[in-house]
């Protein structure tokens, strides 16, 4: 071909042209048709009026009823923008199963790194290790399974006695707001239990108070300079945590020690060793404590306040007395507590999960999916949310009461007919499911049954103040107190 045929202007060849004419209508037919794909079968998003602000603050008001209001316009899956960002919410307790039973398609992995890495001071090089997936985190699934948890909960049983014998002593009588005298023993009992006795408690606790205080901004995206809290409450800890693992710390558990010995095996030192067990501790603290909060809360709003549970509990140390005669509990506190038989306290502690915690999993798609007949690429980001299956009335009958018995009276829960098996996930699921849950679980069970036993509570009827929740941080876990409860503790005879 002559180059001045080339630069012929393509109309003066009628074949050519028409050659290009349909050339080109193809190609703008496959982008049309590609853009059309892009944008159809997508999961509805929430309708909002403020463009960036989105449904955010209908959220703040009332979020169960926002997510109840959403799932029945829009089905199972849909999106919701808040601030900015859109996030695409599974609903259905069959979805989420769905999702969480299949992590190749739907991964945790990579979320679980860049969340690590983004919020703590983890060395990324150790985040992004087989250490840590083939030795570091089969190691936390042993020291916390239900077998490998014992010495923990030895731990974690004998200083909670202490600490509410001791705390409990200086509110006796008065007038108490039940966080000042909740959380703290909770805080306390537990790291102990991980990290022994001469863990910096008292130091840590308004480092770690003031990073939890700001976490879920952190989430939603909010840049580091404007969370001064968080900051500084991070560098707290980790200049803590580095002291800690350069000292003695021989009482530690084993979990600790074990962990600590393999990470110093590849080289790194205290202060990467802290910044990894700062994570750690942020997960020990974050949702245990407030969950011991809202059972006596929840508890105490109730017409028959905590009674019920006091007398299980009594009847479990009489028939433990009688079984061993002359023997006194606070000598074998781990072995009463272990071998009681509380089903109402069970049940309770269960009802709480369900009424008080708002988990969302983050999932990311690894290759096109259709879940609730919705289209899904890959990157694109799914988020498992728990606490709709909670609140369905067609599940839990008088889904927005509490009641303690929930568990008891029932065993079985279903929709459409059908059981649905995961009715309750204040744990999450599937690969990210919660290691701490059998910890967390004979935790407050240990700190429900030590604290009826030494003492009675009552609300102290001169105060009108109310918890709330702390609806900002839904999808973060068990909801934090707004507000308090003021409650009057007297020892029992
Ligand atoms: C009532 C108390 C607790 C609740 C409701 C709770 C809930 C959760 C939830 C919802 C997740 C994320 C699940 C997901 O993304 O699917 C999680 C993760 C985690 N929790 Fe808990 N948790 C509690 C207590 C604890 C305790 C006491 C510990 C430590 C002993 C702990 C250790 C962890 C760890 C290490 C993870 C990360 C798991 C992973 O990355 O795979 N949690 N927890």
């Amino acid at each position: 071909m002559s180059l001045d045929v080339q630069l012929q202007p393509l109309w003066s060849n009628p074949k050519l042209f028409l050659t290009g004419l349909v050339v080109l209508a193809a190609i703008v037919q496959t982008l049309y048709k590609k853009r059309k794909r892009a944008s159809e079968n997508r999961a509805p998003m929430v309708s909002h009026l403020i463009p960036w602000v989105g449904s955010a603050l209908e959220i703040g008001r009332n979020v169960d009823a926002f997510f109840d209001r959403a799932q029945r316009k829009y089905g199972d899956v849909f999106a919701v923008k808040a601030f900015g960002r859109n996030t695409t919410c599974v609903v259905s307790p069959s979805l989420i199963s769905e999702i969480y039973r299949n992590p190749q398609k739907y991964d945790f992995g990579h979320y679980r790194v860049t969340l690590t890495i983004g919020c703590f001071a983890i060395p990324a090089s150790l985040m992004k290790s087989d250490l840590l997936s083939k030795v570091l985190r089969p190691a936390q699934h042993r020291h916390l399974s239900p077998t490998g948890i014992g010495p923990a909960i030895e731990s974690h049983t004998t200083a909670v006695w202490d600490l509410l014998e001791k705390e409990g002593s200086r509110f006796a009588g008065v007038s108490t707001p039940l966080r000042d005298f909740v959380l703290p023993v909770l805080y306390q009992s537990s790291a102990y239990a991980f990290f022994g006795r001469s863990c910096p408690v008292l130091e840590l606790y308004q480092a770690f108070n003031d990073f939890d205080s700001d976490f879920h901004l952190l989430l939603t995206g909010v840049p580091r300079v404007f969370l001064r809290k968080y900051t500084e409450g991070l560098a707290t800890m980790n200049r803590l945590f580095e002291k800690y693992f350069n000292g003695p710390h021989e009482e530690a558990s084993e979990y600790v020690l074990e962990s600590e010995r393999v990470i110093r095996d590849q080289g790194y030192d205290s202060k990467a060793v802290g910044a990894y067990f700062v994570c750690f501790f942020f997960a020990l603290m974050t949702n245990a404590r407030n969950a011991g909060y809202w059972m006596i809360v929840l508890n105490l709003g109730r017409e028959e306040g905590v009674q019920p549970l006091v007398d299980e509990i009594d009847e479990a140390v009489t028939s433990w007395k009688h079984q061993n005669p002359g023997q006194k509990i606070e000598d074998h506190l781990y072995e009463f507590f272990s071998t009681a038989e509380l089903p109402l306290l069970t049940s309770a502690i269960q009802e709480t999960l369900r009424y008080a915690s708002s988990a969302m999993s983050i999932r990311r798609v690894t290759e096109p999916v259709e879940p609730g007949g919705y289209r899904f690429d890959e990157g694109d980001e799914i988020a498992c949310m728990t606490r709709s299956v909670h609140m369905d009335e067609e599940i839990h009958e008088n889904a927005l009461e509490y009641d303690p018995r929930r568990y008891m009276n029932q065993k079985t829960f279903s929709k459409n007919g059908k059981i649905v098996t995961n009715h309750s996930m204040p744990w999450g699921g599937g690969v990210s499911m919660c290691t701490g849950r059998h910890f967390a679980t004979r935790a407050l069970k240990s700190f429900m049954v030590f604290l009826l036993i030494q003492y009675t509570l009552e609300i102290d009827s001169k105060s009108s103040e109310r918890p709330t929740f702390v609806l900002e941080r839904v999808g973060t876990g068990v909801m934090h107190p707004r507000g308090d409860l003021r409650v009057i503790l007297h020892a029992r005879k």
